[in-house]
């Protein structure tokens, strides 16, 4: 498989090329030049697979330069129920009332969906870098998961550095901790004065630097990286599998929002033939994609217009993952997605989002905080399960729009325990944490603040690297 940039710039590269450099070098995104089509024998072949076998045949359709005993090898070491919260089914279904579940993505060491794919990346990572004998310096944009996910997957591993960018002030107390009480040497930490877009924008200024990018081997964990969506496929196979009994039946998910990375992949299962009906995108009250799926028009928002939510990983007005999508919708005239994403806003007309609804199967919804504290309290006094606030966005979209007859399946994306004061005020009850983070927030914390200024970030990153 050959990847080409969403802007169509460059050469077409391979798997391992694109893992370690992260963005495009014409600021696109990489995609696949095909999606390869899983036929029902496959499919059926694949039903009563292990996560980690699954995960390796979806891998081998998109990746040809890692042998393949050792990609089998790397996704048995990574999906391991010890790994995953002691669950064997390492992304189990829970069903909250007939035909509508919570697929948990939840279970790995920091609490959030972003380990299922992070955890992989850290053993991909260093498998490519040893067999290169290289170094990668990675740079990352967090608004409160993915930083800690990175970091708890790379902290320790050779030839590794993280620098992750996070919004100062703007993540929960339990995520702060997370990621700021880290002590590794390879691990760096930098709040910066701004919202989450300033950050992402942060990451892509610099690796668009592409003369820096080289010297200071800078390489990404957002999901401007492919891998981490490649990953998250993965997952969306695995729930189709427990909710159906045959090829024939279709479901629908429903998932919570930001960055797009998440229903991209979801996207991305959708066209490999893997039975969705509906792809339900859930905002929180940073709506720009709701506004988009809903009127074709796409106005990403500044800071001053980013809300600060009680959903905070998804204060998100700029997701970068939609060019992916909008890429596919325009049969990848990369002439026509650089004129878009490099300028401000646009809107594509009727019959474009006539196939965006009905052959790309997508649809949308926004959630408040009243919503969201409603929800929380409604499932617990419902079912007995306590949701968090990215989930509840998701699970009052859901349903709201959940068709009679196909089973809905909504992505939990965070446990709990990473939002407690929104617990609390739906619930009155603190919600339970794993023994081991007791107390995190008390642990003595590293981090320096920095303006949303590239030029400061990348003088922090010389600095550690003793370059300057
Ligand atoms: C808990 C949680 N839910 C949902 C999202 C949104 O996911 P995506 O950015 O892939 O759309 C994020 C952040 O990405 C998150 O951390
Ligand atoms: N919500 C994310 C934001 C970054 O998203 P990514 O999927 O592109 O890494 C976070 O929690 O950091």
């Amino acid at each position: 498989m050959r990847y080409l940039s969403t802007r169509g710039g460059g050469v077409p590269k391979r798997f391992c090329d694109i893992l370690l450099e992260g963005l495009a070098e014409d600021g696109g995104l990489f995609l696949p030049e095909r999606y390869p089509k899983v036929d029902a024998t496959t499919l059926s072949s694949w039903r009563t697979l292990s996560y980690a076998e699954l995960a390796f045949e979806i891998l081998s359709l998109y990746i040809d330069d890692i042998p393949a005993e050792d990609l089998r090898r790397l996704c048995a070491q990574t999906y391991r129920a010890e790994v995953f919260g002691g669950r064997a089914e390492i992304t189990p279904l829970h069903r909250l009332e007939p035909g509508l579940y919570l697929e948990e993505l939840s279970n790995g060491p920091t609490l959030a969906f972003k380990d299922m794919a992070m955890q992989l990346l850290g053993a991909l990572f260093e498998y490519e870098l040893g067999r290169r004998g290289e170094q990668l310096n990675i740079l990352g944009a967090t608004s409160g998961d993915t930083g800690s996910a990175a970091e708890y997957a790379m902290r320790g591993r050779a030839g590794v550095n993280v620098f992750m960018l996070s919004p100062h002030g703007r993540m929960s107390a339990f995520q702060q901790a997370q990621m700021f009480s880290l002590q590794d040497a390879n691990i760096h930490n930098l709040a910066v004065r701004g919202v989450f877009d300033d950050c992402q924008d942060i990451v892509k200024a610099v690796s668009n630097d592409l003369a820096y990018k080289k010297s200071r081997k800078i390489g990404t964990v957002n999901s401007i990286n492919w891998a981490r969506l490649l990953a998250q496929v993965v997952y969306y196979f695995a729930g189709y599998f427990q909710a159906t009994k045959s090829n024939d039946e279709r479901v629908s998910f429903t998932v919570p929002s930001g960055n797009f990375g998440n229903v991209c992949a979801g996207h991305v299962a959708r066209q490999m033939g893997l039975p969705i009906e509906q792809l339900v995108v859930a905002t929180n009250e940073n709506d720009v994609l709701d506004e988009f799926f809903r009127t074709g028009r796409y106005a990403p928002r500044g800071a001053a217009h980013t809300h600060a939510t009680s959903s905070p990983s998804m204060d998100i007005s700029k997701a970068s993952n939609f060019e992916r999508f909008i890429a596919d919708v325009m049969d990848r005239d990369g002439a026509q997605v650089a004129a878009r994403f490099q300028g401000g806003a646009f809107e594509v007309d009727a019959a474009t989002m006539e196939r965006v609804h009905a052959h790309y199967g997508f649809a949308s919804g926004a959630s408040s905080h009243t919503d969201r504290v409603a929800t929380i309290r409604a499932c617990w006094h419902k079912t007995g399960r306590l949701i968090d606030p990215h989930t509840a966005d998701g699970l009052k979209v859901a349903e709201a729009l959940r068709q009679p007859d196909v089973p809905m399946i909504v992505l939990e994306t965070a446990l709990p325990a990473k939002f407690a004061d929104t617990l609390v005020e739906a619930t009155g009850m603190q919600p339970p944490r794993p023994a081991h983070l007791e107390g995190i927030e008390n642990l003595p914390q590293r981090v320096q603040v920095v303006d949303a200024d590239a030029a400061q970030v990348r003088a922090v990153i010389d600095h550690c690297l003793g370059l300057g």
